[in-house]
């Protein structure tokens, strides 16, 4: 499902050089629920911003669904983003003035969707993420957990082939956080989703199926 070969990313500050991914060649089977984990700097949100094409690494092979990205145009990748992908990011990006259901039907409407398909299947993921009673709050009558969980509602809107998740449970308190991975592993079951997720909190390892471990910008083990 998403392979890279030898891949690097180097980072320009001026004369100094931050070698962030120092050729990464690894993979993610469709279905796994992968943690990317490692100490701080080791290039875990690099390497995700990379095989999430947020990015452009400096070298090396991304292949997604058996497409080479680095052959695609920008708006090809943007297509791509939209259509294959789902994101988590750990401060929620909800829109603030749009409700949960709206901001769920984000991503379904921006691929230019039927909008009461898009409206029905947002209704049904809020319910997914167990806030069926809170469709027409607005951002801020909701919890950094409840956030969250529409965070992952949307990133489900267009049945992604692949979710990633940067620290999704970094501004969580440990019952929330629970919640949340608890969320991750069933739709990661129930629906076959495979998501790879960054984290650096060892208690999250058993929810995960393997980790890719980094260190110094290079897997240093990987866990079956
Ligand atoms: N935009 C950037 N510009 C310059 N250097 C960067 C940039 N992003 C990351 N880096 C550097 O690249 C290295 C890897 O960073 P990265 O954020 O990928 O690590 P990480 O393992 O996710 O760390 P953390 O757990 O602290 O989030 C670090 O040395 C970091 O300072």
């Amino acid at each position: 499902m998403v392979k890279t070969g030898d891949l690097t990313k180097t980072y320009h500050m001026g004369n100094v050089q931050v070698h962030a991914l120092r050729g990464v060649s690894t993979g993610i089977e469709k279905g796994e629920f992968v943690g990317i984990m490692g100490p701080s700097g080791s290039g875990k949100s690099t390497f995700l911003h990379q095989v999430g094409l947020l990015d452009t690494p400096s070298s090396g092979t991304i292949c997604i669904n058996g497409q080479e990205t680095s052959l695609m145009t920008s708006e090809q990748k943007a297509r791509f983003r939209l259509d294959q992908m789902g994101y988590v990011f750990q401060d929620y990006a909800l829109i603030e003035d749009l409700t949960v259901l709206e901001n769920v039907a984000i991503p379904g409407l921006g691929l230019g969707r039927d909008y009461h398909e898009v409206m029905e299947i947002a209704g049904g993921l809020v319910d997914d993420v167990g806030l069926g009673g809170r469709a027409d709050h607005l951002r801020k009558e909701l919890s950094g957990g409840q956030q969250q969980r529409v965070a992952i509602a949307r990133s489900l809107m267009n049945s992604p082939a692949i979710v990633f998740a940067d620290e999704p449970c970094a501004n969580l308190d440990t019952e929330s956080s629970q919640t949340i991975l608890k969320l991750f592993r069933h739709l990661n079951e129930e629906k076959n989703q495979t998501v790879v997720m960054v984290s650096h909190e060892p208690w999250h390892t058993e929810f995960f199926d393997r980790i890719i471990l980094f260190r110094d910008g290079r897997i240093e083990k990987k866990s079956e």
